[in-house]
């Protein structure tokens, strides 16, 4: 017997038919002897719909809220469908809803979810799944004082595996309504293709960069034991073939340090930020001549690549013999003894304040930063070497007292 958690997305239940089909392949799975939870999210674009239309109800907009209780009507709904096609079917099921006594997603006001009371909320709902089918309103969360809370856009995935997760399931299969993890967005590339298997590392990548199809928050939540697969709605099976995520997901900013010494090597002119084509005829040359480049940066006159140390002076005497025939250009130079600090976390883009955390330890112990790089997943921090392992540190301490708050 296996445990299954299967979330059906707003396209999977977009109708009426649809809820059907996907309340029949819970069926088949009930029938043959696993036990399942269904998550569901929001009919097709009804959360769109309620939140483009409630914006127009009150003069300034609705107060928060009452704008959570519209909002929540959605998967309210749906859950009530759900329930009624299963029980068509012959399945014992119960929807549960924010405010029942057994609604397992417990928040703060912010929608951060409380791991430990969530957890014994699911530990409840597990026992009763023996029974019958739990079928769970998707996106929603409450808090400790019964306050409606959302998990964000997209955050019905984030339920499932969030309940997958805390119940020990074998398995939780996103049901969609495409066929699996594609090589790009399908309705916006032609030719893409669904690829079997994908790392949670990966994945989490292509979600922050917008592939919906799986929303990054739920991704930290994949432990090795629990399987997750994304499989399309119109095969009527939850068992269909789809896309497998692989390996475990993690919540845990990294924080890594290069040992190597780098050199930052600039050019300086007062046209660099208007001079075309620069950027590429200087990395183009670094590339020929094997310099790799660890970071780059382009300010208004100046434009500074990290390169190994060793590689440093040669470096230098590459760009000045692209540059030295221009006069738009006064120099190229050289900073050794620079260390590279790479932090990186999958829900990075989505952490208010998170480069305000990595820098305030280093102005307070009075360690000047020489570059700093932010990107949607990761922060590089180039300081002096020399105090890089404090500077490592210090990082390393404000993350985890972030990661305990
Ligand atoms: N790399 C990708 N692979 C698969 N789908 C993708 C990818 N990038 C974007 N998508 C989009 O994600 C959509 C599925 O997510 P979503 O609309 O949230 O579905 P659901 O209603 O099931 O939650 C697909 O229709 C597709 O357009
Ligand atoms: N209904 C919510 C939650 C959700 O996860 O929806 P979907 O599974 O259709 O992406 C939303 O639209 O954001």
């Amino acid at each position: 017997m296996s445990k299954i958690v299967a979330k059906f997305g707003g396209t999977s239940v977009g109708t009426g038919e649809r809820m059907r089909k996907a309340a029949e392949s819970i069926a088949d799975v009930v029938d043959a002897g696993d036990e399942a939870c269904v998550v569901v999210s929001a009919m097709g674009k009804t959360t769109d719909m309620l939140i483009e239309e409630m914006e127009k109800v009150a003069d300034d907009g609705p107060r928060d809220e009452d704008a959570d209780e519209i909002v929540s009507m959605g998967e309210r709904t749906s859950v009530r469908m759900f329930k009624t096609a299963l029980g068509d079917l012959g399945v014992d099921s119960f929807f549960v809803e924010p405010g029942d006594d057994d609604w397992p997603v417990v928040t703060d006001e912010a929608g951060e979810v409380d791991e430990k009371e969530t957890h014994r909320r699911v530990q409840r709902l597990g026992e009763r799944m023996e029974d019958a089918v739990p079928v769970v309103c998707g996106f929603l969360g409450e808090t400790d004082d019964g306050t409606l809370t959302t998990l964000g856009r997209g955050g019905s995935d984030t339920t499932a595996m969030l309940i997958g997760n805390h119940l020990g399931a074998d398995e939780v299969v996103i049901v969609t309504d495409v066929e699996g993890i594609m090589t790009g967005d399908p309705s916006n590339v032609e030719r893409a293709k669904s690829v079997d298997s994908i790392s949670v590392d990966e994945m989490q990548d292509l979600s922050i960069r917008g592939a919906g199809v799986v929303a990054p928050s739920a991704l930290r939540y994949k432990t090795n034991g629990m399987t997750v697969r994304v499989v399309h709605h119109e095969h009527g099976d939850i068992r269909a073939e789809g896309t497998v995520i692989e390996g475990e997901g993690t919540s845990t900013h990294l924080v890594e340090m290069r040992d190597e010494p780098l050199a930052a090597v600039t050019v300086a002119g007062r046209s660099v930020i208007d001079t075309p084509n620069l950027l590429s005829r200087l990395s183009t040359t670094l590339g020929e001549n094997d310099i790799n480049i660890y970071g780059h940066s382009t300010g208004n006159d100046s434009m500074s690549f990290f390169v190994d140390q060793n590689k440093g002076r040669h470096a230098e005497k590459l760009l000045h013999d692209e540059i030295v025939e221009d006069a738009k250009f006064s120099s190229v130079s050289v900073r050794e003894d620079v260390a590279m600090i790479l932090v990186s976390g999958g829900d990075f883009i989505d952490t208010p304040g998170i480069v305000y955390r990595v820098v305030k330890p280093l102005y307070e112990r009075g360690i000047n930063i020489i570059e700093i790089i932010s990107s949607v997943t990761s922060i590089v921090i180039f300081v002096d070497r020399g105090e890089r392992q404090d500077a490592f540190e210090l990082i390393e301490g404000a993350l985890e007292a972030y990661e305990d708050e």
